[in-house]
């Protein structure tokens, strides 16, 4: 088997073709931008441009992140579901500053976003959580996310007491089960380009305001 390093050497990064994106593109407010990015990045094809990662830090202030699925976006806001009881959760407890980041590599766009994360209000959970698969209500209804699992055969015969919960009361919410929105106070937009001519444009909020700036690559 090949070295690492050889490997990772032969891989292509931003090869192209890319689309550009032009200082005229930049809207007064972010949400606009990225929901045109975002519809860009559903024509062109990107796989899950809905998948993002979500950073937090510990109550050490030590960094973590992981993948979850984008709800929504509403005027400065970005939106995902998530228990309460998991490692996110206690971690949202202790800080609620948190970072989104978004890389569409089809299309060569990167997204960092930086923020606050709060709850959303019971009925917006309730409505959330419903609209959940039942086999994704059934997960979160066990609700021991990032708990230790002993062994694979306790989830399956979780999940199916927990799926015959869902068929028959089919309106239990899991009380762990929470939606956030991130208030967002800085976000760049990132286009990548074959000759390393990389655009950025970083948005910083002040109050209901937007302040926008070139940043060399
Ligand atoms: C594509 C994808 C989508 C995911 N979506 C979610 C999600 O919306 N909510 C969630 O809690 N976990 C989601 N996960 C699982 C998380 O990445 C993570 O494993 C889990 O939330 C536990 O994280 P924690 O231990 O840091 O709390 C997703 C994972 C992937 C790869």
């Amino acid at each position: 088997m090949k070295q690492a390093r050889d490997l990772l050497s032969n891989l292509k990064s931003l090869a192209g073709p890319l689309p550009e994106f032009h200082p005229n593109e930049i809207t007064n407010n972010p949400s606009d931008l990225f929901l045109q990015w975002l519809n860009t990045a559903i024509e062109e094809g990107v796989n899950e441009p809905h998948a993002m990662t979500l950073s937090t830090v510990d109550a050490e202030g030590a960094p973590d992140a992981r993948v979850l699925i984008l709800k929504d976006v509403t005027r400065d806001r970005w939106y995902f579901a998530t228990s309460l009881a998991s490692r996110k959760g206690e971690q949202l407890h202790v800080n609620q500053k948190v970072a989104l980041t978004f890389y569409w590599s089809e299309i060569g766009r990167q997204v960092r976003i930086r923020g606050v994360a709060s709850e959303m209000t019971k009925e917006r959970n309730t409505e959330d959580f419903l609209k959940r698969s039942s086999a994704a209500q059934a997960m979160a209804l066990i609700g021991n996310q990032s708990k230790t699992l002993d062994k694979r055969e306790d989830l399956e015969s979780e999940l199916l007491k927990t799926k015959d919960l869902v068929n028959q009361t089919p309106k239990t919410i899991s009380p762990n089960w929470k939606l956030f929105a991130v208030l967002a106070d800085e976000i760049e937009f990132w286009q990548g380009d074959p000759e390393r001519k990389h655009m950025r444009v970083q948005y910083k909020r002040n109050g209901e305001q937007w302040k926008h700036r070139l940043l060399w690559p």
